[in-house]
């Protein structure tokens, strides 16, 4: 309520909301060399997911990568691509989760109050949709409060870290900056660990086979960052065997890995690839494996282990091999996004 005449070009200030972003790391426009090129330079210029000498990785960067990698590349993204929406799948995904999550939200998720006044939106921690115009829609709306939800269950540096960094550098442009929090890591959550218990229970169940063993493969990073101190490791080790006991598997039937090992630095092991050939040789017929890190299908997933690791599988004499896809925007994976949502908008909402 004004207490007196408002000051003459008085901006007007909307009704406050609350605002919900879900951030995922990002994805190319397109799979030609230039938009690959672009993704990979600014994904790869990251200090948080490359931690060489800065001059060094330069020379490495432009000189080797970035003239051979967007071709090779932009061809397995071209295997996975949505021809219908011409976007990669982890882009259709991550909208899709925010629709859903905002439908839920107008549903009565949050109570009715908060029907109208909780807004859900998307961005990216590289390539487009940026965090940033998410944040400027966000603020359009009046919200003066916000909620990061950075969509990895596990945290890296790599990868949760530098979504925030990219969203507290968006944040240094505005005047009037919102309130901001941050979901954590759910690598231990019951809501998760279950999603993923049904999800694998009910992925086995329709196979036309028994799988031998059950790989839970999580994305790698370099050995060195886990011995600076990275939590990611042991939060994988925890999340695989929380889901091998829910399952009530053993250790020798449910192995966790670590996969998409890049450039020659030791990686976090055991790798995924070296596993599925090292089973394939002693003889294992039948294999699935799970991507419990991903909250979204992506290139990793679909291509690296549904494609290139089931070939590797095949070639050294597996015989069914079968990918469990990540919960993506299913029922179960929704509910561990809502459950995250709900509990983290407490005494906001
Ligand atoms: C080179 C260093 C990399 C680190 C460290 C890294 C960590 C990391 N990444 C994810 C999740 C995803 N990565 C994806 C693709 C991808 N990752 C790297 C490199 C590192 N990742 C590259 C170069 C690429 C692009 C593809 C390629 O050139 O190989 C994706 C898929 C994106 C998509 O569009 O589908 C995801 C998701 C995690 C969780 C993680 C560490 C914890
Ligand atoms: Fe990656
Ligand atoms: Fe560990």
């Amino acid at each position: 309520m004004a207490t007196g005449p408002l000051p003459s070009g008085h901006p007007i200030v909307k009704p406050r909301k609350i605002g919900v972003l879900l951030s995922n790391l990002g994805t190319p426009d397109a799979t030609d060399y230039w938009s690959m090129r672009r993704y990979l330079a600014e994904f790869l210029s990251d200090k948080r997911v490359i931690e060489a000498p800065r001059a060094l990785w330069w020379v490495i960067l432009n000189g080797i990568i970035l003239t051979t990698r967007p071709g090779r590349k932009g061809k397995d993204y071209e295997t996975i691509w949505n021809r219908e929406l011409n976007e990669s799948p982890l882009k259709t995904i991550t909208r899709s989760q925010s629709d859903k999550l905002g439908s839920a939200v107008r549903s009565g998720l949050l109570g009715p109050e908060a029907a109208d006044a909780v807004a859900v939106d998307w961005g990216m921690r590289y390539g487009n949709p940026s965090v940033r115009s998410a944040l400027e829609r966000l603020q359009a709306q009046g919200c003066d409060r916000i909620l990061l939800v950075p969509l990895y269950p596990q945290y890296a540096a790599a990868t949760t870290a530098t979504a925030c960094d990219k969203v507290f550098e968006a944040l240094m442009a505005m005047r009037w900056q919102p309130a901001l929090r941050v979901a954590p890591p759910y690598h231990d959550d019951p809501a998760y660990i279950d999603a993923l218990a049904v999800s694998l229970r009910e992925g086995l169940a329709a196979l036309d086979f028994e799988p031998e063993v059950v790989i839970a493969s999580f994305h790698g990073v370099p050995k060195d960052y886990l011995l600076k101190g990275d939590p990611y490791h042991c939060q994988c080790a925890k999340t695989a065997r929380l889901l091998r006991e829910a399952m009530g598997m053993t250790t020798d039937t449910f192995r966790l890995t670590f996969q998409s090992r890049f450039g020659r630095a030791e990686w976090l092991q055991p790798y995924t690839d070296e596993t599925i050939k090292a089973l394939a040789k002693r003889g294992v017929k039948r294999l699935a494996v799970i991507t419990p890190g991903f909250s979204a299908d992506c290139l990793e997933t679909i291509e690296e282990i549904g494609g290139e690791n089931a070939e590797y599988f095949h070639h050294g004499g597996g015989e069914k091999f079968a990918r469990i896809p990540c919960l993506n925007d299913s029922a179960g994976g929704m509910a561990v996004i809502e459950a995250i949502v709900k509990r983290e908008l407490m005494g906001w909402v």
